[in-house]
């Protein structure tokens, strides 16, 4: 996998810190199928060159069903995924607390982490406060947002460096990949 992100990463968008406002995000993301940029996605990369995203690969639409039929979502067979966000986080980046609802579908997101183990917060559908739940995502493990926690606000609040397992290819940082199901047609 941290073998696909380095070609991905070397395609024709490059790894992009996007921007909200007057602020751009710590993540440097790489998008797979469709490009997404805050509150929307198109097919080219408009805010970063201009040129159409990768395409999403069908090994991807097999591991997102192996990744539903895991969590026992009963429907994983129709699931068809047409959009991933890589993320990458060096030792210093996070995320904050925010919905992925720029999609028209509301099928599950499937995340899937890969080297430094992130602090993740989980929280509510009514805003970014308490209730949440903080845990670690480590390397190797899969996340499910699916059913009334589709909308969940969540965040990463940091990474702790040096807690990559030696064989997982990546030697610092952490890579998130989010799989998706954007609703759009060309
Ligand atoms: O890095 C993570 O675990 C979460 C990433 C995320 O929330 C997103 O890409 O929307
Ligand atoms: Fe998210």
């Amino acid at each position: 996998m941290v073998a696909q992100y380095r070609r991905w990463a070397a395609g024709p968008v490059p790894p992009h810190s996007a921007r909200i406002g007057e602020h751009r995000m710590s993540v440097r993301t790489v998008c797979l199928g469709w490009h997404w940029r805050p509150y929307r996605y198109s097919r080219d990369a408009v805010d970063v060159n201009g040129r159409r995203v990768l395409g999403f690969p069908d090994w991807m639409v097999r591991l997102g069903r192996q990744a539903l039929t895991a969590a026992g979502d009963p429907s994983a067979e129709r699931y068809t995924p047409d959009t991933a966000l890589v993320n990458y986080y060096d030792a210093g980046a996070r995320m904050g607390m925010h919905q992925d609802r720029d999609e028209v579908s509301r099928e599950p997101v499937v995340s899937l982490s890969i080297g430094d183990t992130a602090r993740f917060r989980f929280g509510n559908t009514e805003n970014r406060s308490r209730p949440y739940r903080d845990f670690d995502l480590e390397s190797g493990d899969l996340f499910v947002f699916g059913g009334p926690l589709r909308l969940a606000y969540h965040g990463v609040q940091r990474i702790h460096p040096g807690t990559a397992p030696d064989d997982c290819g990546l030697a610092a940082g952490r890579i998130n990949i989010t799989m998706r199901v954007t609703g759009l047609s060309e």
